[in-house]
């Protein structure tokens, strides 16, 4: 196979290949003064080539003259057909756009590579899980699920978690999600699933949300769903970032050694940012505020050398623990608790390196779970089963024709040769005289053979029974693992579910909706179903008919919460600090050392963007106008005004905004004693608690970063909100 050339890029110059480094950013001394730029007749600017400056072509290669004005006949006069310039520019434009993913439509995307720290040579012989230190290139995709391609980041909703390993026999894809359970069982109701839950056919609304009647009409009509409806109505649903989700396989894979040998595995995903998410009222906000929150959360991470890791983890398990097993390893609505099957960390994913072209990358990457090296093999899952048909089939409309292996975020990066060829906007072709097999040509033109050694072979299951459309008995519990997650969570984590739902069932305009879904949670946990029916301010209606009796005592796992697996330090996350004119620069200074100190980061955010004069005249740029950056884009604040500057914010509704929603979402605070106006003003100045913390001196700064590394104060939340305050 040829190869195509490897060329280096500069902006604007087309390779063969997508480039490997991004071009160098243009020296600041090279960004054009535009009131100095040449104009035409009609004012209109045109830049020249010259120097440096390379020329403008057509597709074609055809140097361009004019990239300002189409062709015709007089200044005034009508356009010319004969304009191929125009012509081609506007044609290619018109084509610009592909289908967007039939879901996961809206994601993003990151380069990095595979690190094995322990080999598991024991159990497979694929060659990517042999060798300890030996790395491989990765391809990570973070998705939501529902929203279209221009959705918000902050949707409640799955996160996907797609991860491709150029492995050194093919690639290898581990298209997973942030959560370990699914919503069906059977991939045929797929269709349906994604129906309900997309906006509404007839209207095309809402957006991005599973708040509606057709989503959760389907989800009432559907029981083995109620253990992903536990985790979808968490915190794990609104991640603080995508470096603090854990990605899971979800299905039960297989892994086979040298010897033919199968056993069982889960994979996992843990980050080493630790879990995190943020509350739903600032969810909802950092959608307005910032839609792109998360992608932006990861470019910059990425960029400023803060590379996010994970570790991967198997839980690894056979044929008498399946047999065991309270549940059917095959049914995807089910996780094994690590409490049961320990995950082992085997290995390391880093993402150190951004797109350099989000299209040409993050929006063609095409992942399928069919994607498995020798060595990795499937289960009967009958959703994994499913989506081996269904990702293959979606990449020929998406990205429109069988060749999107030879795009080069899709073509593996080890040695391949085999005899498809031609279709659309084919790269690659055989070379020679033979293009098929077997053939007489002789090793030398005869092109590829089998390899029945090294070659992909599927473990040999024995297979019997007849042929019919039926769901196994095993699969018939719908709700004793979903009580267990649910008893799993800290109280304030349960609260967050009982609020999701009242939340979401207060968007669904059919009573009987409402009612049928709070039937199921009594199959759940009896408290959160009267909690809900409470909030909804609805009779508790009969329990759900239950295919299996729940099992009310399936023991908690402290691996299902958020918060018992948060980190223990403020790394990586980001500190607002609302400056003003006049504030004093030894607290500043001393604020900016100890977010060092943390391997933080920070902005300011100023009554006006070019910045403030600090107390001893040093200027200060701001990142953020007050209106335009709320603390919602923050993980803790800190107010560090002189007095004539509080005086200022305490009469602006978004700086009032900016402590009242910290406050609300329980973030720690840090103000100087003339800040306090502002708090007095915004009506919080009472309520402050531990978790506000004064910069009096330069000492306090570093005692506050030390604070905010507990992230979030949730005890302050009982006070702040009215479903928490007892009945009246
Ligand atoms: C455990 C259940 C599932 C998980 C974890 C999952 C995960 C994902 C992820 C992460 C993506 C985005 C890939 C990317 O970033 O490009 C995706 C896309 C997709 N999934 Fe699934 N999915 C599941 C179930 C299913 C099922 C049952 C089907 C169909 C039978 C399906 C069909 C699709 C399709 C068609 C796409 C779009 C792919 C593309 O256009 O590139 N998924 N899924």
């Amino acid at each position: 196979m040829s190869k195509p050339s490897k060329s280096a890029s500069a902006p604007g110059k087309i390779s063969g290949e997508t480039p490997t480094k991004a071009p160098p950013a243009a020296p600041a001394d090279a960004i054009s003064d535009s009131f100095a730029e040449p104009q035409g007749t009609g004012g209109e600017t045109h830049q020249t080539a010259g120097g440096d400056v390379a020329v403008l072509t057509t597709a074609q290669g055809i140097p361009v003259a004019d990239d300002q004005n189409m062709l015709k006949q007089g200044s005034r006069g009508p356009t010319l057909l004969e304009d191929l310039h125009f012509r081609e520019k506007i044609f290619h434009f018109d084509h610009e756009r592909i289908p967007e993913r039939v879901v996961h439509a809206r994601g993003y995307g990151a380069h990095g590579y595979f690190e094995l720290t322990e080999s598991l040579s024991d159990v497979t012989r694929a060659d990517v899980l042999q060798r300890v230190g030996e790395r491989v290139p990765a391809f990570v995709r973070f998705s939501t699920v529902a929203g279209s391609k221009g959705s918000a980041d902050l949707a409640r909703d799955v996160r996907g978690f797609a991860v491709k390993l150029y492995t050194q026999e093919g690639n290898w894809d581990i298209v997973g999600n942030n959560i370990p359970v699914f919503f069906i069982q059977d991939a045929i109701k797929f269709p349906d699933l994604i129906h309900a839950a997309k906006p509404e056919p007839d209207r095309d609304f809402p957006q991005a949300q599973t708040a509606h009647d057709n989503f959760w009409d389907f989800i009432s009509l559907t029981p083995e769903s109620m253990h992903m409806v536990m985790w979808i109505m968490s915190d794990r649903t609104i991640p603080r970032s995508l470096r603090t989700i854990e990605g899971f396989g979800v299905h039960t894979f297989r892994l086979v050694n040298a010897e033919g040998k199968s056993t069982f595995v889960k994979f996992h995903w843990k980050p080493k940012q630790g879990l995190q998410s943020v509350a739903w009222n600032e969810a909802v906000k950092i959608n307005g505020a910032d839609p792109d929150f998360h992608r932006r959360d990861l470019w910059d991470a990425i960029n400023a050398g803060d590379f996010p890791e994970w570790e991967l983890g198997v839980q690894l398990f056979d044929d008498d623990f399946a047999d065991s097993f309270d549940f059917d390893v095959l049914d995807a609505t089910k996780l094994i608790p690590e409490e049961l099957v320990p995950v082992r960390i085997v290995g390391r994913l880093v993402l150190d390196r951004v797109v350099d072209n989000f299209f040409a990358e993050t929006e063609q990457v095409a992942f399928m779970t069919h994607n498995v090296p020798p060595g990795v093999d499937f289960s009967n899952d009958p959703l994994l089963q499913g989506r081996n048909f269904s990702y293959l089939d979606t990449q020929l409309k998406r990205l429109g024709g069988p060749n999107f292996t030879h795009i080069p975020i899709n073509a593996p990066k080890c040695p391949m040769a085999h005899f498809q060829q031609d279709g659309h906007m084919a790269m690659r072709n055989p070379v020679g005289r033979a293009n098929y097999e077997p053939n007489s040509w002789g090793a030398a033109q005869g092109g590829p053979r089998e390899d029945p050694v090294r070659g992909f072979t599927s473990f040999a299951e024995a297979a019997d029974g007849p042929r019919q459309r039926v769901r196994s008995e095993s699969f018939a519990d719908h709700y004793s693992q979903a009580r267990q997650f649910f008893t799993s969570q800290t109280p304030i984590e349960q609260k967050h579910i009982g609020d999701a739902l009242v939340f979401e069932l207060s968007k669904v305009e059919r009573p009987d909706i409402r009612s049928r879904i709070v039937s199921h949670l009594l199959n759940i946990d009896e408290t959160l179903a009267a909690t809900v029916a409470d909030g909804l301010g609805l009779a508790l209606p009969k329990a759900a008919q239950a295919a299996r009796p729940t099992i009310m005592d399936l023991p908690p796992s402290d691996a299902l919460s958020i918060v018992r697996n948060g980190p223990d330090s403020f790394k990586g996350r980001k500190l607002g600090i609302l400056l003003t004119d006049g504030a004093d620069a030894a607290i500043f200074n001393a604020l900016v050392k100890a977010v060092e100190k943390e391997a933080a980061v920070y902005e300011v955010i100023a009554p006006k963007i070019s910045g403030v004069t600090l107390s001893d005249g040093t200027t200060v740029g701001a990142k953020q106008k007050i209106d335009g950056g709320p603390s919602v884009l923050y993980d803790a604040i800190a107010v560090v005004a002189s007095k004539d500057g509080a005086a200022l914010l305490a009469i602006d509704a978004a700086a009032k905004d900016f402590v009242t929603d910290a406050f609300t979402h329980c973030k720690f605070i840090a103000l100087t004693a003339e800040a306090h106006l502002l708090f007095e003003k915004a009506g919080i100045a009472d309520d402050m608690d531990d978790a506000c913390l004064p910069l009096g001196a330069v000492k306090d700064a570093a005692n506050f970063l030390a604070a905010c590394r507990a992230l979030r104060h949730w005890p302050r939340e009982l006070g702040v909100d009215l479903d928490a305050q007892p009945a009246a």
